[in-house]
Order: structure tokens, then sequence, then C-alpha cells
């Protein structure tokens, strides 16, 4: 194959991978929406930023998926588990900023 013909097909790649990315960071960004909630009803139940027995179920159904989509199965526990830190840190933040309001 010539160059000039690999980098059209490189070109049509990479606009699908770009279509992905912006893909996940719509749903990164509706999930964050979400847990956002999630630790601001923690915070004012007074309960724990963190659910190891939840993210132990979640992680267990992801590796699964993960198995059935041909996507190795640590990536997939590595990058929840990278997301979900992000997510405890801010119910943290959350739970502090309510305590000192209260
Ligand atoms: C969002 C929650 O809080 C934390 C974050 C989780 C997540 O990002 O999926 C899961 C469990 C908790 O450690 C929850 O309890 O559902």
């Amino acid at each position: 194959m010539n160059e000039e013909d690999a980098l059209k097909i490189l070109e049509e790649h990479r606009r699908s991978i770009d279509n992905i990315d912006a893909a996940l960071i719509y749903m990164l960004a509706e999930r964050f929406k979400q847990t956002q909630e999630v630790g601001r009803l923690k915070a004012k139940a007074g309960l724990e930023p963190a659910d190891p027995a939840r993210e132990a179920r979640q992680i267990a159904r992801l590796r699964d998926l993960a198995g059935s989509a041909a996507l190795n199965p640590d990536f997939a526990e590595k990058f929840l588990s990278f997301i979900i830190r992000e997510v405890i840190q801010h119910h943290a933040h959350i739970a502090q900023i309510h305590q000192e309001e209260t």
C-alpha cells in the first residue's frame, strides 16, 4: 500500500476515534452528574463517601462484560477504579463542606 492510501485510511480511523472520544466525554460528564448527586445525598444522610461492597460488585460485573466484549478485564478494572477513586474524593469534599455548614 502506498503512503497516500494509508493516510486516507488512517484519517477514517481517526475520525471514528474522535467520535468515540467525544462520546466517552459526554458519558463521563453524565456519570459525574449522577455521582455528585449521590455525594450530596450521602453527606445529608451521614453515609460514608465510599462503598467497597458496591465497588466490588461493579468491578466483578465490568470484568465480566469486558471479557465478553474482548476488552482486557484488568484494563476495565483499572479504568473503573480510577474513576471511582475520583468520585470518592469528590464525595469526601462534599461531606467536608456539608459538615462545615452544619
Ligand atoms: C457513587 C457511589 O459512591 C462511590 C462511588 C462509586 C462509583 O463511582 O460508582 C461506587 C461506590 C462508592 O464507593 C455509590 O455509592 O453508589
